[in-house]
C-alpha cells in the first residue's frame, strides 16, 4: 500500500530567495527533472526542460540549469531506448545535463500491473533523489507523475516539487477527483463526473482505474492525493485546447475546500523540428498524391494488429475508396512489450496490396509519424490516441479518427470527439480487445475524409486549433505565458499560477 504522510498545509515550500532580487536567483537555479524510464514519458519531460531553458527559440533564461536525473529501466531492451535517446539529447547541444542515478532493484512482486510497477519503482528512488537534490544544489524538481512517492524526500530539503502531467487536463482533473470519487463511487458506471467536461461514460475511463481491488487503482488514487502536495502542476496542454477542464482544475472544483496547486499549461510540448525524410519512399509516395487526400494510420510505440484486426483494416480501407498510409506493426515477440515489424504476407488478406496500389501504402516499420502528418497530402489520421500523436496531429491541423487501445487513450478519445470536437467517432469494441468491424472504419474513414458534415466539423475545428496551439506557444500566448510563470516561480520560489484568472497576468512584475 502506498503510503500517505499527513500535511497539514497546501503550498509551502519557499526557496530562500523570494527577497533576493531575480538576478541573483537567476545566477544559481539548478532545475532537477526526474522522468519515469518509459521512453514516452522520458522523451517529453526533456523537452518540457529544453523549454524551461528557453533553447527552443522562445527566452532564453539565464542561469537556469536542467539536469535529467537518470533512473535504470528495469529491462534490457527499455535500457537501450534510453540510452539512445540521451545520446541524442546530450550530443544535441541542447545545454540539458544528465545525472544517473544509482541502480534500484526493480520490484519483483507486481508482475501486470504496470501502474503499480512504474509508481512503485518510482518511490524506491527517493534516497537517491534525495542525494542528488543536495548533490547538485537543486532549486526544484520536476517529476513524473508516477513519482509522486518522491515528494516527502524533496519537502525534508525544502526544494519544491513540480508534477509535470505528459497527458490531458482531462486525466488529470480525473485523477484529482478520484480520491473523492474512490469514496463515493463503488463501481464506475453509467457516466462520470469530471468538472470541466461533458459526463464521461463509464467505458471511456482508463482501464486501470475499472477496478477498485487493483493495486494499479490504489495508486491512481494516492496519486491524485498527492499531486495536491506538488509546488505547482506543469501540464502537457494548451489553455486553448482544454479551456473549461483547465479552469474547472484551477477554480479548485476537483477537490473542494482546497485550493489546487498552481497550473503550468506550457503546451504543446513536442518536438517541433522536422529531422528530415528518414524513409525516402514513403516521401516520395506522399509528394505524388493530392492536397490532403490520404488518411494516415499509426498507433503508437505499442500498437500492433494481429491477422483478425489486420483484415478488418484492410478490408475497410478497401472499401472506403479513400488514399491511405498504414503503419501496420505486428505482434511483439515474447517479452517485450514492443510491435515487431509486420510480415504483410502473414497480415494481410491475399490481393489486398495489388488491388490497392495505386492509392495505398502499407509501412511495416516505425514511421516518421510527425513529418507525415505535416506533409500537405494527409487529410486525417487514425489514431490510438496517445497525447503525443494527438498534439503532434493538431499541430499540423489533421482532424482524427480515435481508435484507442492503451493506458488513458479511451479517456482522450472521447474529449477529441465530444469536447474538443476534432476527431470523427468510430465503434470500437473494448470487450474485444478494441476490435473494429471493417464496416465501421469504412463509415469512419468516408466520413473523415468524404464531405460529410460531421467531417467538416472536426477537419475546421482542427484547422482552428493549429492556429491556437502555434499562437498559444508564441511571445504573448498562453503557454508562452505559463513557461514565464513557471520559470519565474521556480528563479523566485514562489507559487505563482501558469493560469490567469479573469483580469490578473501572470504575477511576473
Ligand atoms: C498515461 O498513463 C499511462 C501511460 C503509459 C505509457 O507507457 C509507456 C511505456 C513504454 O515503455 C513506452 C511508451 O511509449 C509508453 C507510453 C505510455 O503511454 C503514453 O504516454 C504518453 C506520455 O508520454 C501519453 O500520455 C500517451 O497518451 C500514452 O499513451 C503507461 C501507463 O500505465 C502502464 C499509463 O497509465
Ligand atoms: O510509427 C511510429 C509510432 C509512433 N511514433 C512517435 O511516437 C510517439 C508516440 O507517443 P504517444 O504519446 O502518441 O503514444 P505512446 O506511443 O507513448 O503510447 C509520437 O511522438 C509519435 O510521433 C513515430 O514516430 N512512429
Amino acid at each position: 500500500m502506498p503510503p500517505l504522510l499527513a500535511r497539514g498545509c497546501d503550498h509551502h515550500t519557499t526557496r530562500h530567495v523570494s527577497s533576493a532580487s531575480l538576478a541573483d536567483a537567476m545566477a544559481s537555479a539548478n532545475v532537477l527533472l526526474l522522468p519515469e524510464p518509459g521512453s514516452g514519458h522520458l522523451m517529453s519531460l526533456i523537452e518540457a526542460g529544453k523549454r524551461l531553458l528557453g533553447h527552443d527559440g522562445s527566452d532564453e533564461t539565464p542561469g537556469l540549469t536542467v539536469t535529467v536525473l537518470i533512473i535504470r529501466p528495469a529491462t534490457a531492451e527499455s535500457a537501450a531506448e534510453v540510452d539512445s535517446h540521451v545520446s541524442r539529447v546530450a550530443a544535441s547541444g541542447s545545454g540539458i545535463r544528465f545525472h544517473h542515478l544509482p541502480a534500484v532493484e526493480p520490484p519483483t512482486d507486481c508482475a501486470g500491473n504496470l501502474q503499480e510497477f512504474k509508481s512503485r519503482y518510482m518511490q524506491m528512488q527517493a534516497p537517491h533523489v534525495k542525494a542528488a537534490l543536495a548533490d547538485l544544489d537543486a532549486a526544484a524538481l520536476v517529476i513524473d507523475f508516477f513519482a509522486t512517492g518522491v515528494i516527502d524526500a524533496a519537502r525534508e530539503l525544502a526544494v519544491p516539487t513540480y508534477v509535470y502531467f505528459t497527458s490531458t487536463a482531462a486525466l488529470l482533473a480525473l485523477t484529482l477527483r478520484l480520491p473523492a470519487l474512490d469514496e463515493t463511487v463503488e463501481v464506475f458506471d453509467g457516466t462520470v463526473d469530471v468538472p470541466g467536461m461533458p459526463p464521461v461514460p463509464a467505458g471511456s475511463i482508463p482501464g486501470f482505474l475499472g477496478d477498485k481491488k487493483s493495486p494499479n487503482y490504489t495508486w491512481f488514487v494516492y496519486h491524485g492525493r498527492r499531486f495536491m502536495d506538488a509546488d505547482g502542476i506543469i501540464i502537457n496542454t494548451a489553455n486553448e485546447l482544454e479551456p473549461g477542464l483547465i479552469a474547472a482544475i484551477a477554480d479548485g472544483q476537483c477537490v473542494p475546500g482546497r485550493r489546487a496547486p498552481p497550473l503550468f499549461p506550457i503546451g504543446p510540448v513536442i518536438d517541433l523540428g522536422l529531422k528530415g525524410w528518414s524513409e525516402d519512399c514513403v516521401h516520395r509516395w506522399l509528394d505524388a498524391q493530392p492536397h490532403a487526400s490520404v488518411v494516415f494510420l499509426c498507433f503508437g510505440s505499442l500498437g500492433y494488429f494481429d491477422v483478425a484486426k489486420a483484415h478488418e483494416v484492410a478490408t475497410g480501407l478497401e472499401r472506403s475508396g479513400h488514399r491511405f498510409l498504414w503503419t501496420l506493426r505486428g505482434p511483439p515477440a515474447a517479452g517485450s512489450p514492443h510491435p515487431t515489424d509486420a510480415d504483410l504476407d502473414e497480415l494481410l488478406p491475399e490481393g489486398f496490396l495489388e488491388r490497392t496500389k495505386e492509392r495505398g501504402l502499407v509501412w511495416p516499420r516505425r514511421a516518421p509519424q510527425k513529418e507525415i502528418l505535416a506533409h500537405p497530402a494527409v487529410g486525417g489520421f487514425v489514431t490510438h490516441c496517445g497525447w503525443n500523436s494527438t498534439l503532434e496531429s493538431l499541430w499540423h491541423g489533421v482532424p482524427l479518427v480515435p481508435w484507442p487501445l492503451y493506458a488513458e487513450q479511451h479517456l482522450n478519445a472521447f474529449e477529441l470527439v465530444s469536447d474538443v470536437g476534432v476527431a470523427v467517432a468510430m465503434e470500437v469494441d473494448r470487450k474485444r480487445n478494441n476490435f473494429v468491424e471493417a464496416a465501421d472504419l469504412e463509415r469512419a474513414v468516408r466520413c473523415l475524409m468524404g464531405m460529410s458534415e460531421e467531417g467538416t466539423k472536426a477537419r475546421e475545428k482542427a484547422t482552428k486549433m493549429k492556429a491556437a496551439c502555434r499562437k498559444a506557444l508564441e511571445d504573448g500566448g498562453s503557454s508562452y505565458a505559463a513557461l514565464q510563470g513557471l520559470r519565474h516561480a521556480i528563479l523566485t520560489g514562489t507559487g505563482c499560477n501558469g493560469v490567469a484568472s479573469p483580469g490578473e497576468t501572470h504575477g511576473q512584475n
